[in-house]
């Protein structure tokens, strides 16, 4: 993860999402840029994964995270609510939070809680939020006109075409993961694209 970071960083990233304190350490020991820190924690009865509680975000705060992302959707959650763990990560960590939305009044909520950044990765993986067949610009635009902090686009970004389209609706970043770093989903985006 960190030869991947540092790749990332050699053809330009602004910064690098990753997971999990072992990996956001390693990936700090080699770069400057800002990293978003996420702990991915699957819990019995929660569908809710992306630093789920405040443990989970002292982890990767410690580990070396400027910014902790966390799972702001409106469904339940193993222990701190939305509002008193934004609140922890403010007082206790004094680190930004960046909220995982996957609609528009996630978005909305999340603000008045004071979360700092507005990203769209959990479109399409709420059972009430539809699956766009490529990145959410619907909801990116939502959010660009109501949520009034800067808005990261996330999710299913594969083109350029999609990345441009993200910064015209006024995103202030777009986040890139499978795209860039999963070489099985690359090949076999590849290998569908093949006539046989
Ligand atoms: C839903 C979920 O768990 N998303 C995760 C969030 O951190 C990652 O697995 C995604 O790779 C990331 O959001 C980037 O999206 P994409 O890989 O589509 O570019």
């Amino acid at each position: 993860m960190a030869a991947m970071a540092l790749a990332a960083q050699q053809g330009g990233a602004s910064g690098i999402r990753a997971n999990g304190a072992g990996d956001i350490r390693a990936i700090r020991a080699v770069t400057h840029l800002p990293i978003i820190g996420i702990n991915k924690r699957w819990m019995e009865g929660y569908e809710v994964y992306i630093t789920p509680d405040f443990a989970a975000a002292k982890e990767v705060a410690e580990a070396g995270a400027d910014v902790i992302a966390l799972d702001a959707t409106a469904r339940p959650r193993p222990r701190e609510s939305l509002a008193e763990l934004i609140g922890l990560i403010h007082t206790e960590l004094g680190k930004p939070v960046f909220a995982d939305v996957s609609n528009l009044n996630e978005g909305l909520v999340a603000v008045q809680l004071g979360a700092d950044y507005i990203a769209t990765t959990l479109s399409g993986y709420t059972p009430y939020s539809p699956r766009t067949r490529g990145p959410d610009f619907d909801l990116i635009r939502q959010l660009v006109a109501d949520v009034g902090v800067p808005v990261i686009a996330e999710g299913r970004f594969w083109t350029l075409e999609e990345v441009s389209k993200a910064f015209d609706l006024g995103a202030s970043a777009v986040v890139v993961g499978t795209a860039i770093t999963n070489p099985r989903e690359i090949t076999r985006r590849f290998v569908q694209g093949v006539p046989v």
